[in-house]
């Protein structure tokens, strides 16, 4: 054994101290009853804890350790970290509006400072109460999302199709084929057409889902007057004007359009919001100015497309993974449809196992996993800690449903669990179950999305089997989530389709 050396000794002092004297001095500092939480660094904080694994994965192993309640601190920003059903919903019923806002980072608010901002990072008030009434009763409340039944059905028509046309005996790559679906089902109802330049778009889309593209040291040192200086994170200004320009582009498209007498219908979106830009006096507190309209529309192509999108594709991948589960839903769907030619949306009203198959789907892999709200008021507590004003909540959505404390084998895809009366919903009031979020900026979006992942789910399970490639077992299927904003899989789903309903 080596001897004891006086170097090493110094060198761990020099490390250590620091620690300590950061640890002693922020406690003398503050006087608050603080949550429990992994140890810190100076400067960095709890960062250290959070490398190396996906954030809403390592948060949960951390909170398993220091409480359903935990305090991390990323450099200069508190976060307290939720990781249970009964602290959610006492955050989010306790305590009126003090956590109804978003947190925002520098890249988002400088993108929206141009044109202003739309609801999503809006902060609460009035600005965001009218921009939501908007989304909610116009843009995606059940009479709209009802309009856009005929676009669903072309779609999904267009899906099985592009799946009957492919080579015999040839892998389908499922994973592509759902985003474009989603793509072009989306992006009808907003836009009244189709993109020109769907896959630029897509491809311009994944980027805008890696945390790189908007990690910015400023976020995390606010107080920092000298990084304020730097220069921006290049990737993300590069995302962002893309994203810009390619929504100047379909504006321009539309209004042309409108111009020529192509209203749509009023159907779509865009159009919706032009009519209304208009009659200014149908939202009297909120000017619909052509930046607020492209701010709208950019969040509904961002809040629509990689969620949806992903959960279809986790949809597949688990129905692939346990036979059992797509034999049922498959018996379902085709008595259900017997007869039919194609999948209408009027006989998806009865395919209750294929709900829960949907219900289960967001349970295991809520696309966003990790859903954070601000602190704004001042004296709030939570458990009877204080929550200091600009503290992030972060509900770890993902892991309070596959807690085993609320769901019996929460590993195991078993849609059985959401079937039946009194079964839970996602519509935010259930705090085990919260994949759309919950309390006030619950997502708007859960007619409209879930209408497109039935639609498109049924028609590829009515009229296909679908196969595994040679070689792999149901339990070797590649489950990895990918790294970024939305939980996406990682892998892609390449199947063999074998007909069962002909596609006519
Ligand atoms: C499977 C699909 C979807 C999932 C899982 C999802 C999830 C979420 C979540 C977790 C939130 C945050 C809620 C909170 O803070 O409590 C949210 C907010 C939001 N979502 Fe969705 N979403 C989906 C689809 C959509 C669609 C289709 C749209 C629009 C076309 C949309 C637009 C929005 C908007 C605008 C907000 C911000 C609401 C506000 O701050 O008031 N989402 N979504």
């Amino acid at each position: 054994m080596e001897p004891f050396s006086l170097p090493y000794f110094y060198y761990g002092l020099c490390i250590l101290l620091p620690i300590i004297f950061h640890a002693i001095l922020s406690r003398g500092k503050t006087g608050r009853r603080l949550p429990p939480g992994p140890w810190q660094l100076p400067v960095i904080g709890s960062l250290h804890h959070l490398v190396g694994g996906l954030p809403h994965r390592v948060m949960r192993d951390l909170s398993l350790r220091h409480g359903p309640l935990m305090q991390l601190r990323i450099c200069e920003r508190v976060a307290f970290v939720v990781s249970s059903a009964e602290i959610a919903r006492e955050i989010f019923k306790g305590h009126g509006t003090a956590f109804e806002q978003r947190p925002t980072v520098s890249i988002i608010d400088d993108m929206y400072s141009e044109h202003g901002m739309s609801v999503m990072f809006s902060p609460y008030g009035e600005h965001w109460r009218q921009l939501r009434r908007i989304l909610v009763t116009e843009l995606l409340g059940t009479r709209r999302v009802e309009a856009f039944r005929r676009i669903r059905e072309e779609e999904a028509a267009r899906l099985v199709s592009s799946v009957a046309s492919s080579p015999p005996g040839q892998l389908v790559n499922v994973s592509e084929l759902l985003a474009e679906f989603v793509a072009d089902s989306a992006v009808r109802a907003i836009y009244g057409d189709k993109l020109p330049n769907r896959d630029v778009y897509l491809k311009t889309r994944e980027t805008g889902t890696d945390f790189s593209a908007i990690f910015d040291l400023r976020d995390l040192f606010p107080s920092s007057r000298l990084l304020r200086m730097l220069p921006r994170n290049k990737k993300g200004q590069r995302h962002f004007q893309e994203v810009s320009r390619i929504i100047d582009e379909i504006l321009r498209h539309r209004e042309e359009r409108c111009a020529a007498g192509d209203g749509g219908g009023e159907q779509d979106m865009i159009s919706v919001l032009l009519r209304m830009q208009k009659e200014s006096s149908a939202v009297p507190a909120v000017s619909l100015t052509p930046g607020i309209i492209k701010s709208v529309v950019t969040e509904m192509f961002g809040g629509a497309l990689d969620t949806t999108t992903a959960t279809l594709q986790w949809a597949m991948a688990e129905l692939m993974a346990n036979p059992r589960a797509m034999e049922k839903a498959q018996v379902e769907i085709r008595r259900v449809l017997a007869g039919q030619e194609r999948v209408q949306e009027a006989a998806l009203g009865d395919l209750h196992y294929l709900k829960a198959v949907i219900k289960e789907t967001l349970r295991m892999h809520p696309p966003t996993a990790l859903v954070s709200r601000l602190c704004l008021q001042h004296d709030q507590k939570v458990q009877g800690y204080d929550v200091p004003h600009g503290t992030v909540i972060m509900t770890n959505v993902w892991a309070i449903s596959r807690d085993p404390k609320y769901w019996r084998d929460p590993d195991t895809f078993m849609p059985e669990r959401f079937e039946g009366e009194g079964a839970l919903d996602f519509g935010g009031s259930d705090f085990n179950f919260t994949p759309f979020g919950s309390g006030r900026r619950v997502c708007p979006g859960i007619d409209f999305s879930e209408a497109n992942i039935q639609i498109a789910l049924a028609s590829l399970l009515y009229h296909f089997d679908w196969e595994l490639p040679p070689g792999v077992k149901e339990e070797g299927i590649d489950m990895t989530e990918s790294f970024g904003v939305t939980a996406k899989r990682k892998a892609e789903l390449l199947l063999h389709p074998i007909s069962r309903i002909p596609v006519v």
